[in-house]
Parts: structure tokens; sequence; C-alpha cells
């Protein structure tokens, strides 16, 4: 404790003292390839790149959504007007041994650039040690500020995400590329380029055995699942999980950037786990649409997909802490969507909804069906956004261990939905004195 308080002192005297950014006077200009193009001037690393453009309503955590290996390969413009306020911490996790290495969701930077209206070019908060702007610079990063993202977003949700150049120095006076120059990232296999090449294992004493399939793992999903004291084992993303699977208690497939379908090599894999053993599976995100697609439901690509911090859910189904009928504020990044089909396919159906545009948010498995599978299309671990649904780890881990607990006592414990009985409100009321 007294060493840290030691280290954190040069850390906090950076923080609070006011840093000026670099000079963000080079001209910097955003070309979409619709032919709309935006003058702003450069932050970040003078770098002219290309990615697909995409908009984030988050207000905070501009660290956790830019190292979401989710990102990969866009340009990301944030909606709220003012983004760096307080700066970017240190990305090592020295002092917990139950974190995975970093602080923020991966080691580095992971989407192309960054789009904001306006740059905080000084920042100030207790674990900050470097400017949003000398972070992008590190990480050869480039960001534009001074553009009207308002504008940009309005004809993001237009015409939908839409692909672009990011263009610095010299290269922003020129004219905007053409069209067959700009890089399309979603027909690349993004994953492959982002999971681990090798299997490792963290907290391995847990106390419960789970298989992680890494599509571009965010590093609170591995952190939710190890502070629930699972022992961890990371694959990577096209592994033959099949092979190993009786080692495990449950498999959880996680998130991850681009086309799912360049993913259906796992969906295939996981459609024999489906058929061959009965223990809990959970995705997020990518992994939700990996078990969508194993199921036998297709994913489609949507027009500007859901990506913010705000994105309200509502539950169609019960299932441990989650309770039908009730609304989830959650954490997106997605692009791709299952379709929702009528009807669902045999031992599937529904579990969210998205409240602003009624796409699928969620499936599970029936409680007929015997399985207990589900996937959600949101971000229970948040990191940033909100924690409503971050119980659904603890309900996974309750799920694995009830598993492993059924083997050894012989009587199965089916995944029982936790239906709240109904309440009739009218016996509960009670006359109050009549008001004056
Ligand atoms: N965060 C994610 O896993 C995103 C999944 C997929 N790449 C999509 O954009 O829909």
């Amino acid at each position: 404790m007294f060493i840290r308080h030691i280290i954190r002192i040069p850390t906090l005297y950076r923080g609070l003292a006011t840093q000026a950014g670099p000079s963000i006077a080079t001209p910097a200009t955003l070309h979409l390839k619709t032919g709309q193009s935006f003058f702003g001037k450069s932050f970040g690393a003078p770098r002219s790149i290309y990615g697909e453009t995409v908009f984030s309503t988050s207000i905070t955590s501009y660290t956790e959504s830019m190292t979401d290996p989710s990102y990969r390969g866009q340009i990301l413009v944030f909606t709220t007007p003012m983004i760096g306020n307080y700066g970017v911490p240190h990305n090592k996790a020295p002092y917990n041994s139950q974190d995975v290495g970093v602080v923020l969701e991966s080691q580095n930077i992971q989407c192309a650039a960054v789009i904001v209206g306006d740059v905080a070019e000084k920042f100030s908060h207790y674990t900050a040690v470097e400017s949003l702007a000398a972070w992008c610079k590190r990480n050869n990063v480039p960001g534009i500020t001074g553009v009207d993202t308002r504008a940009i977003t309005r004809l993001l949700r237009d015409q939908g995400t839409t692909l672009g150049r990011i263009a610095i120095g010299p290269d922003a006076a020129l004219p905007a590329p053409d069209a067959s120059k700009y890089w399309d990232p979603s027909k690349e296999n993004l994953v492959d380029q982002v999971s681990t090449k090798t299997v490792y294992e963290l907290n391995p004493t847990g106390s419960i055995k789970i298989a992680v399939l890494d599509f571009g793992a965010k590093a609170n999903i591995l952190r939710s699942l190890v502070r629930r004291d699972a022992a961890v084992t990371v694959f990577p993303w096209n592994y033959d999980f099949n092979a190993v699977r009786d080692q495990y208690d449950g498999l959880f497939l996680t998130n991850g950037p681009g086309d799912p379908a360049h993913c259906m090599e796992a969906a295939l894999k996981l459609r024999q786990t489906l058929q061959e053993w009965d223990r809990p599976i959970f995705g997020i995100c990518m992994g939700h649409q990996i078990i969508g697609m194993a199921a036998g439901l297709d994913a489609y690509r949507m027009t500007f997909g859901n990506r913010g911090h705000n994105q309200p859910v509502l539950a169609l189904a019960s299932a441990g802490s989650i309770k039908a009928g009730r609304v989830y504020v959650t954490s997106q990044n997605h692009q791709y969507a299952l379709k929702l089909q009528d009807p669902f396919p045999a031992g599937w159906e529904p579990f969210f909804i998205n409240c602003n545009d009624s796409s699928v948010e969620g499936i599970k498995s029936t409680a007929e069906s015997g399985k207990k599978v589900w996937g959600v299309q949101f971000h229970p671990e948040s990191a940033g956004g909100p924690l409503d649904t971050i119980e659904m780890f603890t309900d996974f881990v309750s799920e694995c261990k009830a598993h492993k607990l059924s083997l050894v006592n012989t009587t199965a414990r089916p995944m029982e939905a936790t239906v709240e009985a109904p309440l009739d409100i009218s016996a509960k009321r009670v006359a109050v004195a009549a008001a004056a």
C-alpha cells in the first residue's frame, strides 16, 4: 500500500499539472468514399490512413473504446463534443494479480484513427500520464480535431457506415482519392489479426475451468471471469475446442472485429459442440453472432450499427439475474446483428431486443432444450459503460459450477429461468389518510 502511494505521487503530480498538448496546427482532412470532405487539424500521428468511418455516442471511456480490438480498422468519430479531458492512464496493471496485464482493454490503440470535435489540449486526472494527442502519436494513430462531428454523424446515420480516408499534413490539401482506392476492412479476416496466437492461462488455480475462444477479447471480459474465480484458458479463435472440451466446465466466446462471415469455421466447429456437449456456453458480441450462426440464424450488416454506452435493451426472457420485461442500459460496439426470424430455430429463443431499432440483442437456448447457452450482442463487462448486466458473468460461472456439481451428484440441475411471481399490487394498496 505504502509503495503504491509512493509510486502514485509523481503520477498524481503529472495528472494534476495542466499540460499543453502538442501543436495542433497541421491540417487534416477526412474524405468519405461517398464524396464528402471535412477539414480540420491534426493531433496524434502525422500519418494518412484508410478505414471504415463509424460513430460512437459514448460520453466517457475513450481510452477503453480505442483499445477495444473490435474497433480494428475503424475511423472512430466521437459524438461527444470534447474528448481527452482526463488524459490517458498508464496501461500496465501492476497492483492486482487478477488483472490481465493491462488497465485498458488491450495493449495498444486498436482503431485506425479518431475524429473529435474538440480535442482537450489540457488534461487532468489522478491516473493520467499523458494526453490523448501524445498517446495517439506514440501509437502511430492519427486524429482530427476541429471538425463538425455532428454533421459527420448525421451523414453516417443516413448513408450508413462509410469508408474513409484521413489525409494529414501535405496530403490534406490533395484532392479526395479515387473511389477504388478506399480500403475496406470488412473484406479482411480481422479476427485472425487480433486473436491470440498461443494458448495461455489466467488464474490457473481458480475453482472452475472456463475455455475462452478469443476473437479479439476485451480485457474486461477476461477480468470479469477471473474476478469470479474462474481458471481461464484462452484459445485462438479457430482452435479445435472439441478436441479438448471435456477438460472444461464451460465455454466462452469473446467479442471481435469485422464481418462474422469470416469466422464461419468457428461457427461450424461450435455447431458440433452444441450437438455433443451439454455444458454452459456464453458469447458476447462476435461470440453471440457465432453462437447464432451455429444455431442456424443469419447475420446481416446493419446500416450504421450500434456504438455507445447508452443502448437500451429489453429482456424478452428471464434467466439468472435477467428479468423478462426489464430494460437494461448497455455498452455496445457492433456493425452486424443476427436476423430476427420467425420461427426461431428449434431449441432457441430471442433473449433481448434493442429498444431503439428492434434488432436482436441476445439469444438463448430454451428451457426445453436442456442446454445452457446464451449470447448477447451488447457488452455486459462494460469498460466503458453501465454495469446493468454485469451479473450475467456471475450467472454463467454459477451455471458452470452447478453443472460440475451435477456431474458429481448425478442429480442434474436444470437451468431454470428465475421468473418472478406475478404480483397483484392492488392487494398491497394501503389506505393513507386523505391529503389535506
Ligand atoms: N464488438 C464486437 O464483437 C463486434 C462484432 C462484429 N465485428 C460486429 O461489428 O458486429
